[in-house]
C-alpha cells in the first residue's frame, strides 16, 4: 500500500521532515506519498503526521487559524500516528504554561519551554530511547522539557532526569530534532506505527 505522510507546513523545519520521511521509507521499503499541509483539507488524507520544529507560538497560531487544528485532533482520535518534534511537542501537549501557546492537547503532558538553559540552548545528546537497540544521536535547540506526564504518557528518553521522549497512544513527542541528524530510525517507527494503524 502506499501511505500519506503529512508534514505540517504553517512554518518551522518542513523540508528536514519530509527528507528524513523520505529516507525512512527508502529504508522501511515503502512507499510514502508526501504532503505539506498548510491550508485545512489535508490531513484527513494523511495516514501519519509530521509537527516539525520552529516557533511554537507562531505554529499554534496558524494552525488555529486555518482550521488545521480541528484536523490534527481527529487525526489522533482516529488512533493516526503524530511525530511532534520541539515546537510541535510543545504545540501537542494539554500545557505549555505560555498563554501564546494555543495548545492542541493531543499529549497529556506539559511542558516547559526553552528549558535547559542559556549555555545549553544547542546541545548533542547520545540517547538511549525504549525501542532503539543503540543510542540515538539527538539534537537539542532551545528545546522543551516535558514536567507532568499523566498516567496514560510512556516515557521513552530522559535527559537529566527529565523526560525528552514520550508516547500516549498514536503521539509520539520529542525535545528534539530526529530530522537534522541522518538517523532516520524514529521517523521508521511512525511509518511502522502508520502501517499498523492502516491495517
Ligand atoms: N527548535 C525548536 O523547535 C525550539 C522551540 C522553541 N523554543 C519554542 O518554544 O517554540
Amino acid at each position: 500500500m502506499t501511505l500519506t505522510a503529512g508534514v505540517v507546513a504553517v512554518q518551522g523545519d518542513v523540508s528536514e521532515h519530509a527528507a528524513a520521511i523520505e529516507r525512512a521509507a527508502d529504508a522501511v521499503g515503502e512507499d510514502v506519498a508526501i504532503r505539506e499541509v498548510r491550508e485545512a483539507g489535508l490531513v484527513p488524507d494523511c495516514d501519519v503526521l509530521a509537527l516539525p520544529g520552529g516557533e511554537s507560538t507562531t505554529i499554534s497560531r496558524l494552525l488555529a487559524q486555518s482550521g488545521i487544528d480541528e484536523e490534527i485532533r481527529e487525526h489522533v482520535a482516529a488512533g493516526k500516528p503524530v511525530l511532534a518534534t520541539c515546537a510541535g511537542l510543545i504545540v501537542a501537549s494539554t500545557d505549555a504554561r505560555d498563554d501564546r501557546v494555543d495548545t492542541l492537547d493531543v499529549l497529556d503532558v506539559s511542558v516547559e519551554r526553552n528549558a535547559f538553559g542559556r549555555q545549553k540552548d544547542s546541545f548533542e545528546a547520545s540517547l538511549s530511547v525504549d525501542g532503539l537497540d543503540e543510542p540515538y544521536p539527538a539534537v537539542f535547540i532551545r528545546a522543551p522539557a516535558i514536567d507532568e506526564v499523566d498516567d496514560g504518557v510512556e516515557v521513552l528518553a530522559t535527559v537529566e532526569g527529565r523526560p525528552v521522549a514520550v508516547r500516549e497512544g498514536p503521539v509520539v513527542g520529542l525535545s528534539f530534532h530526529p530530522e537534522l541528524t541522518n538517523d532516520d530510525r524514529l521517523h521508521r517507527l511512525a511509518l511502522f506505527d502508520a502501517l499498523a494503524a492502516a491495517t
